[in-house]
């Protein structure tokens, strides 16, 4: 950081001046990382160079979007109320850069979310973007790339926020595992998006590993032993694609933290002989509920329990498998280790199978579980706008495959909506808001009958403080027979889920069934196929937020909205949020519109 952008930083108003020179002078000696004292909120301060290296996931070479030389990404860990400052240095030779903070409200900071186009101008190769923004909710998060697919290229890490010193979570546990779920293909970024955007479209297949934080492996099983079609791994245990090893101690809780990154797959956690108490979700407690297993779909993160209660002198399985599409990706291994015992020691018995891919009855079992824990926030009774969102797959422009909502595929802008919509400049994207919802007579069972899809890039707009209810409403794909699932992620805002059905949402029938007693708080929720999800929130967040299908090449293909409201009520966006496209013209011109 350079002496005026620290006088950036020491001229936001949320701590005291002395407390900010005493940490500049620590910033500085040590570069990162720096923690300061318990029970005033910290000030977290992190330097990320992010560049492409080479790097083995699954065993195999490869080149990954590393953070300071590491995939993934270093772990952020912040308690409630402490101010994160990343300063992100591009140091990709031919690509911009942003990051997103998944889950992270954003009060007051819209122009930290890290959306390309959306909130912010990409950081150029070579150059410097801080990121500042105050955690504000303990929960297991996770940040990444939202630029192009750089998040399937590997630029993902945790961020987990503990409650504030002295305060105790509504759970008992001893110790926290932390796991962050992707899934990884050998073909580049660039030939995944080449593929996706041509016509006729090249669809990027199914990944050739599942990695738990950043390790699995491809055509070889660490099980092996108990299925003898399998290719045995040989592994000394120091490779980067070795297994990440659950260690344990005998009759302790343990929390564990699962979130999922992955690109497309939604993902199946089991743990051999142990069962799993969920009680966190996205960053919000849940009624507590025991099982065998959960479904996680990118997006999401949960804590579970686990009491290392089995026999002591034994190791177990920890397996996760792909659910939702055809699986041609093996299931990820490792071990719960049982400490003292060598991990060389296996399981005596098989490890726990996934699923049934298929089996949407089991998926929304599990899914129609979460409910918020008592004391939770309750929704508003009622809503004073809802908009429905019917999730098409279409042929545009002669063929081109892509996704679109209400008959309109995103196709983002140039000049991020922020910055435009602060400066005033009308010309950069669609001034009509996009329809509201979709004909009655809609045949969700059938393929699109496709005559009209575009592309656009208009904008839903809210009153502050405006009740929105969305029905995510899916259909059938291109393909006869076929509808998909979908997690969408809102940016900005938690939402209570306040139901799913079967079939085409009916207000006579679906509305009475709406939970308004103890729905969950989340940042993603999952459309099943065939089927309708209904959420509400408060729009009271001032800025542009996208709402989108977490599946990478999903949104790449043109599955999300934007939402935005109260801009004028959004201050000190920093220059280099705003210098690009029109915005940078505008700038130039006329320096005094600098908002
Ligand atoms: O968007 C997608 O495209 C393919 C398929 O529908 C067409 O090949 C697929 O499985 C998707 O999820």
């Amino acid at each position: 950081m350079n002496s005026q952008e620290m006088a950036k930083v020491a001229n936001q108003p949320l701590f005291p001046m002395p407390f900010l020179v005493i940490f500049l002078v620590l910033s500085i000696i040590s570069g990162f990382g720096i923690t300061l004292s318990e029970a005033v909120p910290i000030v977290r301060h992190y330097k990320w160079e992010v560049e492409y290296m080479f790097w083995s996931p699954d065993c195999v070479e490869n080149v990954v979007m590393g953070i300071n030389s590491q995939f993934p990404g270093p772990t952020i860990r912040a308690n409630v109320g402490d101010t994160i400052i990343v300063e992100m240095i591009n140091k990709l030779s031919t690509e911009g850069l942003v990051i997103h903070w998944h889950g992270i409200l954003q009060k007051g900071t819209p122009w930290a979310d890290g959306t390309a186009s959306i909130s912010q101008c990409a950081t150029n190769s070579g150059e410097t973007f801080i990121y500042r923004f105050v955690v504000d909710k303990a929960g297991t998060y996770f940040y990444h790339g939202h630029l192009g697919m750089q998040r399937a290229a590997g630029l993902y890490g945790s961020l987990i926020v503990d409650l504030e010193e002295g305060k105790k979570e509504p759970f008992h546990y001893d110790e926290d595992i932390n796991l962050l779920l992707s899934d990884w293909w050998h073909k580049s970024i660039q030939k995944q998006e080449v593929g996706l955007s041509s016509n006729p479209m090249r669809w990027i297949g199914e990944p050739e590993a599942i990695l738990i934080n950043g390790r699995g492996q491809t055509n070889c099983s660490i099980a092996a032993k108990y299925n003898t079609s399998l290719k045995q791994c040989e592994l000394k245990g120091d490779e980067q694609c070795a297994p990440f090893i659950l260690q344990v101690k005998p009759n302790k809780t343990y929390r564990i933290r699962i979130a999922s990154t992955t690109s497309l797959s939604a993902l199946n956690f089991a743990i051999g002989n142990h069962q799993l108490l969920v009680v966190e979700a996205d960053g919000n407690y849940v009624q507590p509920f025991l099982t065998s297993d959960i479904d996680i779909y990118s997006g999401e993160s949960y804590s579970v329990l686990i009491t290392t209660d089995q026999t002591p002198s034994e190791n177990y399985w920890v397996s996760i498998g792909v659910r939702g599409r055809l699986p041609k990706t093996l299931s990820v291994l490792t071990l719960l280790n049982y400490l003292p015992n060598s991990v060389s020691k296996l399981p005596v018995s098989p490890p726990p199978e996934t699923p049934d891919w298929e089996d949407y009855a089991r998926s929304k079992n599990f899914t129609y579980r979460i409910l918020a824990a008592m004391g939770s926030p309750k929704p508003p009774v009622k809503s004073n706008r809802r908009i429905f969102l019917l999730n098409t797959q279409n042929n545009v422009n002669g063929g081109f495959v892509k996704w679109a909502i209400n008959n309109i595929s995103l196709a983002l802008p140039s000049t991020p909506y922020l910055a435009a919509m602060k400066i005033g400049i009308n010309t950069t994207f669609d001034q009509n808001p996009p329809p509201e919802t979709f004909p009655e007579d809609y045949d969700i069972n059938n393929p699109p009958p496709n005559t009209n899809t575009k592309t656009g890039n208009g904008v839903y707009q809210y009153e502050l403080g405006e009740i929105v209810d969305v029905i995510l409403q899916n259909a059938n794909t291109l393909n006869d027979k076929n509808s998909e699932i979908h997690p969408w992620h809102l940016h900005g805002h938690d939402f209570w889920v306040l139901g799913y059905g079967d079939g085409k949402f009916s207000a006579a029938m679906d509305e009475k069934k709406l939970n308004l007693k103890n729905p969950p708080l989340r940042n993603t929720v999952v459309i099943f196929p065939y089927g309708w999800t209904a959420i509400r929130f408060v729009a009271d967040n001032p800025g542009v937020w996208p709402f989108h299908c977490h599946i990478e090449p999903h949104l790449h293909m043109g599955m999300g909205v934007v939402f935005a409201k109260g801009i004028h009520k959004v201050e000190r966006i920093p220059t280099k949020a705003l210098a690009c496209g029109e915005t940078a013209k505008v700038l130039i011109n006329n320096p005094t519109k600098k908002p």
